[in-house]
């Protein structure tokens, strides 16, 4: 963070920082995941940094679409050079998945980087998909910048069904080469960001054809560009698909093929192959390994919605301590906007899903490589397990963190609302990720997949798998025992998804002993599988968040352990009054109980209070990385919304030509 000298802190700002009554930097050694990862972050935005702070004239949102797009990609010139030559150095390759790295980004671009799905798929799917060979080939070029590269899957026509995508790619023996088509304007490749305009090299998913047969999709690293002149190759139509409602600068483009010839080399061989003369042989051991980037880039969203999460609430706690508002005592001062309950209702939530999410992420990315490795030896027995539980970890927590970010900037009133706030930008960035890599709804229907056959075989006493070991014991039906302790709390929140896991199973089981087919009987249930998985995943945080703050907190010191807990609990008793109508049909929650809860509720928000300014400093942000006029660690609210106002092009002259082109016309009937 940028802390300045003291004097310059806004007085109040001040004041919430002598209240705080634990140790700032313990807790953010906890939420980076370990006191060596806030020591190198730290040490990559110091390098970082220093060139960005200086990196734009005008801000961002003064420039028109097209000079946004070139002042992009410079920055991401300037900013991959940095990445290539300095960070690489301090982590290796594993600098890519470092929050340092993610965090610095944010410094550069107020929006998205054009190369950002250059290093968020592209190279992932090079990892992940490519033969060792072809990695070789591949991978020094792209980590050099030599080339860059997009993700193209979503076709006009089909995002989420992607066995129905229509691109194809025809092995031709003679040649031995690939030819690419679009037989159909709902082929056209869409979305992929850095398309547009930037990447000369496209992962293209496209339908494998071979000796007359389709083998399904298949990924296929196509040259688009030329690497000198940058123009599209013949047999190559690629353009920007519009402008977004963000990820403005993010390039997102169409492509379409012609009858385009690649080498035979270029397919993806790691999963499947084809040989010279054209037969298929088929790698993996698991169908679905060629999704394996699309379940890492839903791994790291967990932790990309609690980073964003962790932003807002940076912004508006530090706000709220400065704004003043309103006298609800007579011939008092204005206080605090974060004095207001209702304000602690609408922030502390989010400070304690920031944290939640993390944790939950750091664990799902535990649990990730694991997996991977249990892969690499060829046992791939837990991929089912680890699909259902990012599908729902990446619907539940994007989900959660667009809604809570948008509720930070109704916390702001209408300081919230200027850009220079940064919560619009940060709220349309958010919001897609709901949709990108597997939409919500969709996702959380894979989830339900995976539990309706877990309760089947809880009901016939077979072992289930960790995540849903719970159903073992909810197999047995009885309302549970309600409890406000934490664990009381995560039993009954189990309970309930067990309930509603179970009703969809028993919904199926009707519909199809009445004649309904299978996928009608599914279809009819798909409202409440959606709940179900909801709430499947709500309870998993539950106890991986409360898991995870009792083993972390386990070594430090008291006043930490507390407030860490506070914030756990609170998060659980939320939940908890969110879901009374859960409760009451699957625990023994009754009103006096419910009426308990909800004064624990605010008994936590009180006992937070002091501590407010503190959570927010421990997420550690610099104000390069903020961008916020609300949200800088100084508090200089009133004179940072100025000095941006001033910057605004409208106030370079005190007429505008407009003026003279129509208003003084009009007012004189001459118009
Ligand atoms: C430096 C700056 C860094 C900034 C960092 C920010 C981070 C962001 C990084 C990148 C940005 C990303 C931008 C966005 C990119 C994209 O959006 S790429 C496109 C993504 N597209 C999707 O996600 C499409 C969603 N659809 C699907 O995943 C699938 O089509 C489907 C799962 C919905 C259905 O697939 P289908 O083949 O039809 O399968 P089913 O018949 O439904 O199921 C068959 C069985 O297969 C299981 N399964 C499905 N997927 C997987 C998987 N991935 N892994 C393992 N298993 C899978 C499924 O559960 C079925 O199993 P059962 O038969 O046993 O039930
Ligand atoms: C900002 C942004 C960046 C993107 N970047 C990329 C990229 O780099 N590369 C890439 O390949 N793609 C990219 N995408 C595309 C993205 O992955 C898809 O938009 C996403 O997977 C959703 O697919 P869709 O658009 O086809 O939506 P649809 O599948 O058409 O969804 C529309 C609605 O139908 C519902 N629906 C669909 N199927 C079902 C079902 N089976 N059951 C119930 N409801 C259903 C959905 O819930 C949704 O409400 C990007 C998208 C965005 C917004």
């Amino acid at each position: 963070m940028t802390k300045g000298t003291q004097a310059d802190v806004n007085p109040d700002l001040k004041k919430e920082r002598l209240k705080c009554n634990f140790n700032i930097q313990e807790v953010t050694f906890i939420i980076d995941g370990g006191k060596d990862k806030t020591l190198q972050r730290k040490k990559i935005e110091d390098v970082a940094l220093n060139i960005a702070a200086s990196i734009d004239e005008v801000p961002e949102e003064c420039l028109n679409l097209k000079e946004r797009y070139d002042n992009a990609v410079r920055k991401s010139c300037v900013y991959s050079n940095i990445v290539k030559n300095e960070l690489l150095e301090i982590t290796g390759l594993e600098a890519l998945g470092s929050p340092g790295l993610r965090r610095t980004a944010d410094a550069f671009f107020k929006d998205v980087s054009p190369f950002m799905l250059h290093l968020g798929m592209f190279v992932p799917t090079i990892i992940g998909q490519c033969t060792p060979e072809q990695q070789a080939h591949w991978l020094p070029k792209a980590l050099e910048m030599q080339i860059i590269g997009a993700y193209a899957q979503t076709e006009l026509g089909h995002g989420t069904f992607i066995r129905g995508l229509e691109t194809t790619a025809t092995y031709d023996p003679a040649t031995e080469e690939f030819v690419l088509h679009s037989p159909t304007l709902t082929s056209t490749k869409w979305w992929a960001g850095g398309l547009g305009n930037t990447a000369n090299h496209c992962i293209v998913v496209a339908q494998l054809y071979t000796k007359g047969q389709c083998h399904g999709t298949h990924p296929f690293i196509v040259p688009i560009r030329d690497l000198d002149t940058h123009e599209p190759f013949p047999g190559v139509k690629v353009g920007d698909v519009g402008i977004r409602m963000g990820f403005n600068t993010a390039d997102n483009g169409f492509l379409r093929f012609n009858q385009y010839r690649i080498p035979r080399e270029n397919m993806m061989m790691k999963n499947a192959k084809v040989m010279k003369d054209g037969t298929y042989v088929k790698v993996a051991r698991h169908e679905k390994l060629t999704y394996g980037t699309m379940v890492f880039v839903r791994v790291t969203l967990v932790m990309e919605a609690a980073f964003n999460l962790a932003k807002a609430a940076t912004i508006a706690v530090r706000y709220s301590a400065v704004r003043r508002q309103s006298q609800p005592k007579p011939g008092e001062p204005e206080p605090q906007i974060l004095d207001y309950p209702t304000q602690q209702h609408k922030l502390f939530i989010c400070i304690a899903t920031a944290h939640a999410l993390q944790l939950t992420g750091l664990w799902l990315w535990r649990t990730f490589e694991a997996v991977l490795a249990d892969m690499r030896k060829g046992d791939t027995d837990s991929l089912p397990e680890l699909h259902a539980l990012s599908s729902c970890l990446k619907a539940v927590s994007t989900s959660d963190s667009a809604a809570l970010i948008e509720q930070c900037r109704f916390a702001c009133g209408g300081h919230g609302y200027m850009l220079s706030s940064n919560l619009p930008l940060l709220y349309s960035f958010v919001t897609a990720t709901r949709t990108y890599e597997g939409d919500y709804t969709v996702l959380l229907l894979q989830t339900a997949r995976f539990l309706v056959k877990a309760w089947e075989q809880a009901e016939s006493g077979k072992v289930l798998t960790p995540t849903v070991a719970y159903l073992a014991c909810a197999a047995a039906k009885e309302k549970v025992v309600w409890s406000d302790s934490v664990d009381g709390m995560i039993r009954s929140f189990q309970a309930v998804a067990a309930g509603k896991i179970a009703a969809c199973a028993e919904n199926i089981k009707r519909l199809t002993k009445t004649g309904t087919s299978l996928e009608d009987a599914w279809q009819l249930s798909t409202v409440r599988l959606v709940a179900a998985s909801e709430a499947h995943c709500r309870a998993m945080i539950c106890q991986a968040y409360w898991h995870e703050v009792t083993r972390l907190t386990a070594s430090c010191s008291a006043s930490v352990k507390i407030v860490m807990e506070q914030l756990a609990t609170l998060y659980l008793v939320y939940w908890a009054l969110e879901t009374t109508g859960d409760l009451l049909r699957y625990s023994t929650i009754c009103e006096s109980e419910l009426n308990k809860l909800q004064l624990k509720y605010e008994e936590l928000l009180a006992l937070i209070r002091p501590n407010a300014v503190g959570l927010v400093d421990a997420f550690d942000f610099r104000d390069e990385i903020l961008h916020s006029t609300l949200g800088a660690y100084d508090g200089r609210v009133y004179e940072r919304l100025m000095e941006e106002a001033l910057k605004s092009p409208l106030n370079e002259t005190s007429v505008q030509s407009s003026f003279h082109k129509y208003i003084r016309p009009l007012a004189k009937g001459k118009l």
